[in-house]
């Protein structure tokens, strides 16, 4: 019996001249789907042209062609993750999302469809899982001749005995690095953000001002209130007068926050008020003078090294950006950020869209396996056995094993490295008999399930006390803003009730 209702939609890309390696892999998206005995096809392993559609920059300020001219810097991580518990042993840049991908999946796809192919990755905190998945998903044979993913993992040498001590710090540190490529500019982002952008617009933007340093920014009226942000004062003309930033040590705050900042600027006819998105471009010539004339000592773009460029009299232009933007501020957005994903129906973001697809690793999984399962409103990622049992409004993620009856509503559920396909002999009663994967007649409710975590036959995971915040790492779980988090390879006995 099979009886579908569903939005299964795969992206199909012809091949055309130079192909890029890493693979499309969208996660079967699923409105409403009954199976019995049946499997889900594996997302095929698609090439696409470096040769991106046709466009309309052929105007001066794309010669020499963007390809050669920009090399993107993609942030990996710092020490201070939002994210945690899910950043305990990963940087935010390796965190699965949509049962398929890792985040900085999507910073390093909006590089590629913007024609974007000298990329380099700075890491450092928890950088393993990222760096493996960064070496392995874009080689670079991949993305044409003169393209490259080239990681730059933080490194000790005897004339600097020091980790990196920031962003700006971690750059001017690889400028020998930079310089290989003679790029005219560098296009900054934090790898860590969900977004669709084509970079060419921003470029565009920037080279058409003459300007030394571009950042993309949203108005203030268009974000809700977050002190992690930084915030823009942008004349008329979309000049940055002023930056303020969190300050080294103290709170992540403008510093003459009020309860309307926006107000009081208009007040003074000082301009409008935006939120930076992290994301800049910035002139070669500018990034060496900054690091190495003007402040020789910053360890941080966000604080000093931007502030200070507006200081010196460079010119800081803002690009203003109002398209789906989420920087994952805590776990409460990237819970929504996929529940979002799941129901497709973000406006300017999906993972269907042929023009703009997401890479990731080519993983040749075998197709999930579904037997008399009801899924509604679901996302299933690659290689899953998923048995007799309800998924509602859930993300289930790679090589997920879901027992009989089963219940999950409201959930990610990560998936594994591994199978265990045959389950565990569970003769000795002891809990690490248990395999990986949901036990059979386990319920869990608005939940994050780790990857490899082992929960046990009859578990009930639903924040049953109605805890806030909260951590019991000992037990193998935390509570943010009432969402369960079970950390990664954690074992939740048989009839825990959470
Ligand atoms: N040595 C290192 N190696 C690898 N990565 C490193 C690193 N040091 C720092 N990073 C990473 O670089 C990125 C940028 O760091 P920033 O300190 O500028 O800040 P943040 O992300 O808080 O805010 C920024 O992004 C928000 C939007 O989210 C803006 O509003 C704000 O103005 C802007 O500063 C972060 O992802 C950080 O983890």
């Amino acid at each position: 019996m099979v009886t579908l209702q569903l939005g299964l939609s795969v992206p199909l890309i012809p091949t055309r001249g130079a192909s890029y390696s890493p693979m499309l892999n969208a996660a079967q998206h699923c409105t409403s789907i009954q199976l019995k005995s049946s499997y889900l096809a594996p997302n095929l392993c698609f090439f696409v042209s470096n040769s991106y559609k046709p466009d309309q920059y052929t105007s001066p300020s794309f010669f020499p062609p963007i390809n050669q001219s920009v090399a993107a810097i993609i942030f990996g991580d710092g020490t201070e993750s939002k994210l945690n518990p899910l950043t305990k042993r990963r940087s935010d840049g390796a965190i699965p999302i949509a049962a398929n991908y890792r985040l900085v999946d999507i910073v390093i796809s909006n590089c590629i469809n913007s024609n974007i192919s000298k990329i380099y990755a700075f890491t450092q905190f928890n950088s393993t899982s990222l760096n493996s998945h960064l070496s392995r998903a874009y080689s670079a044979l991949g993305l044409g001749r003169e393209g490259f993913v080239e990681v730059i993992a933080a490194y000790q040498s005897p004339e600097d005995n020091k980790w990196f001590q920031g962003s700006a710090d971690a750059v001017r540190r690889c400028l020998w690095v930079l310089e290989e490529h003679p790029v005219t500019e560098f296009l900054v982002l934090p790898g860590h953000h969900l977004y669709k952008m084509n970079y060419k617009d921003l470029i565009h933007a920037h080279r058409s001002s003459g300007a030394d340093i571009t950042i993309a920014a949203r108005h203030a009226d268009t974000v809700k209130r977050n002190p992690g942000l930084g915030y823009l004062q942008v004349s008329s003309n979309n000049n940055v007068v002023a930056i303020r930033e969190k300050t080294e040590g103290g709170p992540k705050k403008p510093s003459n926050e009020s309860s309307s900042t926006k107000n009081d600027m208009n007040k003074r006819g000082d301009g409008e008020g935006y939120w930076s998105m992290g994301i800049y471009v910035i002139k070669r010539e500018a990034l060496v003078k900054l690091l190495k004339w003007h402040m020789p000592d910053a360890d941080h773009f966000s604080t000093q090294v931007l502030p200070g460029a507006i200081n010196v009299g460079m010119k800081v232009m803002a690009y203003k950006f109002d398209g789906y933007w989420e920087d994952m501020k805590n776990i409460e957005a990237f819970y929504q950020a996929n529940m979002d994903i799941r129901l497709n129906k973000i406006p300017g973001f999906n993972f269907y869209d042929k023009d703009a697809p997401i890479y990731t690793l080519p993983r040749c999984l075998p197709p999930s396996m579904i037997s008399d399962a009801v899924i509604t409103e679901s996302i299933i990622g690659d290689g899953c056995i998923i048995n007799n049992c309800k998924i509602k409004n859930s993300v289930i993620g790679m090589l997920s094993c879901i027992r009989d009856r089963v219940v999950i509503e409201g959930s990610i559920i990560m998936g594994a490295d591994i199978y265990q396909m045959e389950d565990v002999q569970r003769s000795t009663g002891t809990t690490t008999d248990i395999p990986i994967g949901i036990g059979e007649g386990s319920y869990i409710k608005k939940a994050i399930i780790d990857k490899n975590a082992r929960i046990g036959q009859n578990v009930r995971i639903a924040n049953k006390d109605n805890v806030q915040e909260g951590s019991r790492d000992a037990n193998g779980y935390v509570f943010s803003g009432g969402i369960v988090t079970v950390l990664r390879g954690a074992v939740i006995p048989d009839n825990t009730v959470i």
